[in-house]
């Protein structure tokens, strides 16, 4: 691996592809054992980069006396003061505060106290309680809620004491029932995933022996029954003061819904070894805005905790890292673990910085760097059965932005309707229901699509007869959106997850057969032409046969190429430039989509 893994470094045009060629290469390691690691960078004589990351721990807010620069761009606003403002001052306030809102997709940080440069120069008492007065006045007419994130003493050249706040103002867009963010749940098998969603969710601490899970499969299997996923949804909500709406006060997810502002939808995802190919469906097709990884404290890396990890980063899901069960630990057995996570993030493959998150200060912060940066990674510790640290994860989780702007959502939602079908239901009254998400456009009910591709390439009329989101009804879906749409008489043995329903102008390319860029993060021994493989790709999942790797008869791991596939059985819906991965057994590789050979299919 390491004189092919150089060989990558080195190649490539431009400085920065042929750094994020060296860094996929580089990821072959991740998916290795630590032995494998250490090994090959032992034959290399390379260490870990020190440079290149920041001193991990530096989640402590530095006594420093600035911050940067304030952004033009982006949800960030600092304000020096904001005392008496005159009436035409207020209203350009006003108008600023609607920008920032929109910047954030409805979510926007005020830091006062603090000059446009950056300079922490704080404000007496009096100021800031006139300066928050003013702010929630412009809350108010902007329609939104304000929260108090945190107060800090500044050393500023003075002899009173001078603070700077630091304000979270929300304001759901008036097209949306609440903010949304989707979080997918990964660990290995035990760890603590399934009762951290149900203690979180539920609002009822586990007694160590899976009180908490049962509780959540009691509910799923009442509310959702007949549906066959193994991959189950689970929903948080915060209201405008930040306080969590969950099971324990709302008999309903309609009620959550209700009295939510921001809404986080978790994806548990399966933690054993055998359901792999349903996790990897779960990562590519739900889209989710983030990943938690779940390790349990006792046993720290262990089973799938690094293919998982190595396949948020190969999916370049930004994820953050729950160490569950400290109560069963002594305080050293914690602490192994988190340095040993330290250890894989800071490694060549992963290049993170590692933030250790241990009071709701550093959640603040943590929150802010990990929007800001996605290389931040925060790592909480906590159990589920003293409730220790549950909070702090929560006062993450509650200001955690969506890391796409308002700019990239309207563009998506200018484009022509595609909705990604990953489930297919028969609801008795209903008839055929589809679940998914909508990638662009917007879909209203009793809309008429068209979805396919069917197995010989067309696609069939259907109408939308009505939509659900979190099992309340909805008349309008927007881009990014997961909802599940009813499709009333529509034949379901037609259906197959990974087709496409999208608006009939749209002429969807289609192919039996396409290139993409790969690199072989993991073969036992080589890779050639007539290899199968099953590829994933967006909501597709189909066994592929490699037709041809140009310029080579043969891959071995850690090398690249550009690679002919060809379907199994059925053409799909494919886009240039969609992310790749593919597997079978312990082999494994990324890449992207390059070339399509279209399928002109018959009117
Ligand atoms: N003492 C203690 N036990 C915990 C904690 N979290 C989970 N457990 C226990 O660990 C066991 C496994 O937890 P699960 O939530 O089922 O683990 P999982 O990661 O969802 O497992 P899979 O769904 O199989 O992937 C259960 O018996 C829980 O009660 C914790 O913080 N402290």
């Amino acid at each position: 691996m390491p004189a092919v893994l150089s060989r990558c470094c080195r190649a490539g045009g431009g400085e920065s592809g042929g750094r994020s060629r060296a860094m996929e290469a580089r990821m072959a390691e991740l998916f290795c054992s630590g032995l494998e690691i250490s090994a090959a960078l032992k034959a290399k004589g390379k260490k870990a980069p020190k440079g290149r990351c920041r001193k991990s721990n530096n989640n402590r807010q530095s006594p420093a006396s600035s911050l940067p620069p304030e952004a033009e761009e982006g949800n960030i606003e600092y304000k020096l003061k904001l005392v008496n403002p005159s009436q035409y001052r207020f209203e350009h306030l006003v108008t600023q505060m609607k920008w920032r809102l929109q910047e954030g997709r409805g979510e926007a940080v005020y830091q006062i106290g603090v000059e446009d440069n950056g300079l922490l120069v704080g404000l007496s008492d009096e100021e800031m309680r006139a300066s928050l007065k003013t702010l929630r006045r412009m809350a108010e007419k902007v329609g939104a809620d304000i929260t108090v994130l945190r107060e800090r003493e500044v050393d500023y050249d003075s002899d009173i004491p001078r603070k700077i706040t630091e304000v979270l103002v929300r304001k759901v867009p008036d097209n949306q029932q609440f903010l949304d963010l989707r979080v997918a749940v990964l660990g290995n098998v035990d760890s603590g995933k399934s009762t951290l969603l149900g203690v979180l969710t539920q609002g009822e601490l586990d007694n160590g022996r899976g009180r908490a899970r049962l509780n959540l499969f009691r509910h799923l299997h009442e509310i959702q029954s007949g549906r066959t996923s193994s991959i189950s949804f689970e929903i948080l909500g915060f209201n405008s003061k930040g306080e969590v709406v969950n099971y324990s006060d709302s008999r309903t997810a309609e009620e959550i819904c209700e009295s939510a502002s921001k809404m986080i939808t978790f994806i548990d995802l399966a933690g054993h070894h055998k359901y792999l190919k349903t996790t990897i469906f779960g990562l590519t097709s739900y889209c989710p805005d983030f990943a938690m990884l779940v390790v349990s404290a006792n046993t720290g890396i262990a089973g799938t905790t690094r293919e998982h990890l190595g396949l948020a980063m190969a999916l370049k899901v930004p994820f953050f890292i729950v160490v569950s069960k400290v109560d069963l630990c002594s305080k050293p057995t914690v602490d192994r673990t988190v340095k040993q996570l330290e250890r894989v993030l800071k490694q060549p493959g992963c290049n993170k910085v590692p933030m250790l998150v241990s009071t709701d200060d550093d959640a603040v912060t943590a929150a802010q760097q990990f929007a800001q940066s996605p290389n931040i990674t925060p790592i909480f510790t906590l159990s589920s059965v003293s409730g220790e640290h549950l909070d702090i994860l929560k006062v993450f989780l509650n200001i955690l932005p969506p890391l796409t702007n308002c700019k990239e959502q309207e563009e998506l939602m200018q484009q022509l309707t595609e909705f990604q079908v990953d489930e297919i239901y028969t609801v008795p009254d209903v008839g055929t229901v589809v679940g998914g998400t909508l990638y662009s456009g917007i879909c209203r009910e009793g809309e008429r699509l068209v979805v396919g591709p069917t197995d010989n390439g067309k696609f069939l009329d259907l109408k939308v007869c009505s939509i659900q989101r979190n099992r309340s009804a909805c008349r309008v879906l927007r881009a990014g959106q997961a909802a599940t749409l009813a499709l009333g008489s529509f034949d379901r043995s037609l259906l197959r997850k990974g087709m496409v329903m999208v608006s009939p102008e749209m002429n969807p390319t289609i192919c039996s057969v396409f290139e993409a860029e790969i690199v072989l993060l993991f073969h036992a021994t080589t890779f050639r032409k007539g290899f199968q493989v099953t590829v994933h790709v967006g909501n597709v999942r189909q066994t592929a046969i490699v037709e041809e790797i140009y310029g080579k008869d043969k891959l071995r791991t850690g090398e690249k190429a550009v690679v002919r596939f060809r379907f199994f059985k059925h053409p799909e819906y494919l886009k240039i430039g969609t992310k790749l991965l593919f597997r079978e057994g312990v082999t494994k590789g990324i890449g992207h989509v390059t070339n399509l050979r279209p399928i002109t299919t018959p009117p």
